[in-house]
C-alpha cells in the first residue's frame, strides 16, 4: 500500500488495522517490521497520501477500494487442522466491510487464499445488502520480503482476476488504472477469479518444489561426493529450467510456502484428488526431512551427543534482510538440539531475544513432524541465551551452526571464532555461506549442506535411527 501511494500521488491510501499497537509503530519513527527500503517509501508519502489508523470502519466506509491483506494461517483446530487455511480473518473483514459499506466498492483479495474464496465473500457482501455492488476482485501479491521494495517496483507480473460481466471487467480496468501508473501494461495479467487464486497458490508451490528438489539432491550430493553448487549451476544453466531458486540449504521457511502448499493439498483433498494432493504434500515433507537431517549431522557429528554442549546458532530469522521469525527453519532445529539437551546461544542482527524465546516456547501443529520436530515445553526455553554478537555467541562453544545467510556471516573472522571455542570445533552451514576448505585448514571441522564431506563427518552415518 505504501508503494500504491508512492507512485500514485492522486489516490489516497489509508492503511487500517484492528491491532492498535502496529498502527501506532506505522505512525511512529520504528516501523513494526524490518525490510530494506521501506522506511523511505514510508516517510516520503506518510502524511502526504499515506494514513495509517485503527479506525477501521470509518476508513473502510469511505473507500472505493478496498485491499483485504488480513493473516490467513493455517487452522490449529477442528476441520482441515493443519491443512486448511484458517478463514477467521477474512470472514470478519467481510461482514464489517458489509456491515458499513453506504457506497459500492471494489473488494480486492490481497491476502493468499483457497480457490473459490471470493464466492464465499460474495455471499457475505451480497447477503442483506442495502442496494450495493460489490465487485470481488483477486490481486495475489508476489512481493518476497527482504526484497519486498524492488520486487513491487519492478513486478514480474502484476495479476487481476475478476467476474467475467461488465461490472466485472470494469473493476478490473478500475484496479489495473491504479497499477498502471508505474507497471507496463503488457505485465498487468488479467484473467478470471478462480485462475488469478489458484495461479498464486501454484507459484509458491512451484517454487518451494525447486527448493525440495534441491535439497532433495544435496543429500545425495552428500552422499556420493558431488557438490550440490556445482549441480545447481549446472542444472540452472538449462535455459528451460534457469538458475534462480535452486540454493541447497537447511529448509525454507517463512510464512506463505508451507502454509499456502498445504492449503493447496487440502483443497486437492476436497476435491477427491487424493494422488495430487500426495505430491505437492512431498514438498513440504522433503523440508521436513531436510531440517531433521540437519540435526542428525550435527548430533551424530559431535559423538552422537550434544547434552550439555553449547552451540552457537547464527541466524535465526527464515532468510537475510527481514527480522521474520515465521516457519524459520531454526526453530525446527533448534527444538531438535534442544530435544537432545543442547544448550544455544543465538545471534541475529534483527531478531529480539523475545521473538526468539517466543518462537522456541510456542505450540506448532504436529502434523506429519518427525519425534524430534515436535512441540515441547517452555521450559526448555531455560536452555536458550540469545546474544547480540556472533563472537559472545560462539565463545566457549563446541560447534557453531549457520542457520540463516547474513551477508555479515561471510565476513566473519573464523580464526578468532576457532580459537575461543572448544576443540575439536564443529561448523555445520545451513546455508552455504562460508569457504569450506578455508575453514577446513583453520582447524574447524566442517559440514556444509550438500558439499563433499568432511572426513571426520563422513565415517557417521548419516541418518542414525532417531
Ligand atoms: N508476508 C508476505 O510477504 C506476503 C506476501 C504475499 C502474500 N501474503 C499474504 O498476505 C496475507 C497477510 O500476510 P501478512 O504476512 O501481512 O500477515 P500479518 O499477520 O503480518 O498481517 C495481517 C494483519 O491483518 C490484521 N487484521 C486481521 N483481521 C483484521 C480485520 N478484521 N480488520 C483489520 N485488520 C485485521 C492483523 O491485525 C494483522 O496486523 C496472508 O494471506 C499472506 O499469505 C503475504
Ligand atoms: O533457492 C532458494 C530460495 C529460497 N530458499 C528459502 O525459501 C524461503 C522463502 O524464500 P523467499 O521465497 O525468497 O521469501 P518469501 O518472502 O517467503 O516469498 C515467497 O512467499 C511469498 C508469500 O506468498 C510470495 O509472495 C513470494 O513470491 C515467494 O517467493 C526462505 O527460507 C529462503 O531461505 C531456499 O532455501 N533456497
Amino acid at each position: 500500500m505504501a508503494m500504491i501511494a508512492l507512485k500514485c500521488p492522486d489516490i489516497e491510501v489509508v492503511v487500517v488495522d484492528i491491532a492498535v499497537a502496529r498502527i501506532n509503530a506505522w505512525n511512529s519513527d520504528r516501523l513494526p517490521i524490518f525490510e530494506p527500503g521501506l522506511d523511505e517509501v514510508v516517510k516520503a508519502c506518510r502524511g502526504r497520501n499515506l494514513f495509517f489508523s485503527a479506525d477501521v470502519e470509518k476508513h473502510v466506509a469511505a473507500a472505493d477500494i478496498v485491499f483485504v491483506s488480513v493473516n490467513t494461517p493455517t487452522k490449529t483446530r477442528g476441520l482441515g487442522a493443519g491443512k486448511a487455511a484458517d478463514l477467521t480473518y477474512w470472514e470478519s473483514a467481510a461482514r464489517m466491510i458489509a456491515d458499513v459499506s453506504k457506497s459500492d466498492k471494489i473488494v480486492v483479495e490481497k491476502s493468499t487464499v483457497p480457490v473459490k474464496t471470493a464466492e464465499a465473500i460474495e455471499k457475505i457482501l451480497t447477503h442483506n445488502n442495502k442496494g450495493i455492488n460489490f465487485q470481488i476482485l483477486s490481486n495475489p501479491e508476489f512481493l518476497a520480503e527482504g526484497t519486498a521494495i524492488e520486487d513491487l517496483a519492478k513486478p514480474d507480473r502484476v495479476l487481476i482476476g475478476g467476474r467475467e460481466t461488465p461490472e466485472g471487467r470494469k473493476a478490473v480496468e478500475a484496479l489495473k488504472a491504479v497499477y498502471a501508473h508505474w507497471v507496463p501494461e503488457e505485465n498487468i495479467i488479467t484473467m478470471n477469479l478462480w485462475s488469478a487464486e489458484i495461479s498464486k497458490l501454484a507459484a509458491n508451490a512451484i517454487l518451494a518444489q525447486r527448493i525440495s528438489s534441491i535439497n532433495a539432491m544435496s543429500a545425495l550430493c552428500e552422499a556420493t561426493g558431488a557438490d550440490v553448487a556445482e549441480v545447481a549451476y549446472a542444472v540452472g544453466k538449462d535455459s528451460r529450467i534457469g538458475p534462480k531458486f535452486l540454493n541447497a540449504s537447511v529448509g525454507f521457511g517463512g510464512s506463505c510456502f508451507q502454509k499456502d502448499i498445504l492449503n493447496l493439498v487440502y483443497i486437492c483433498e476436497c476435491n477427491g484428488l487424493t494422488e495430487v494432493a500426495n505430491y505437492w504434500k512431498q514438498v513440504v515433507q522433503i523440508n521436513d526431512y531436510q531440517k531433521s537431517r540437519f540435526v542428525k549431522r550435527v548430533v551424530s557429528s559431535m559423538f552422537n551427543t550434544v547434552s550439555g554442549k553449547k552451540i552457537a546458532v547464527l541466524g535465526f530469522a527464515f532468510k537475510k534482510d527481514t527480522g521474520d521469525t515465521r516457519e524459520t527453519a531454526a526453530i525446527d532445529v533448534c527444538h531438535g538440539l534442544l530435544g537432545d539437551n543442547a544448550k544455544i546461544s543465538v545471534y541475529d542482527p534483527q531478531v529480539t531475544a523475545d521473538q526468539i524465546m517466543r518462537d522456541l516456547a510456542m505450540n506448532k501443529f504436529d502434523w506429519d513432524h518427525p519425534q524430534h520436530l515436535q512441540p515441547m515445553s517452555p521450559t526448555a526455553t531455560k536452555q536458550v541465551d540469545v546474544v547480540w554478537d556472533a563472537y559472545e555467541a560462539t565463545k566457549g562453544a563446541h560447534g557453531v551452526c549457520i542457520l540463516t545467510e547474513w551477508d555479515e556471516f561471510k565476513k566473519l573472522d573464523y580464526k578468532r571464532i576457532y580459537d575461543g571455542m572448544q576443540k575439536p570445533a564443529f561448523i555445520f552451514d545451513g546455508r552455504n555461506v562460508i569457504n569450506v576448505d578455508e575453514l577446513r585448514k583453520i582447524g574447524f571441522v566442517v559440514y556444509s549442506v550438500g558439499k563433499p564431506l568432511d572426513p571426520w563427518v563422513k565415517d557417521l552415518p548419516a541418518a542414525p535411527p532417531s
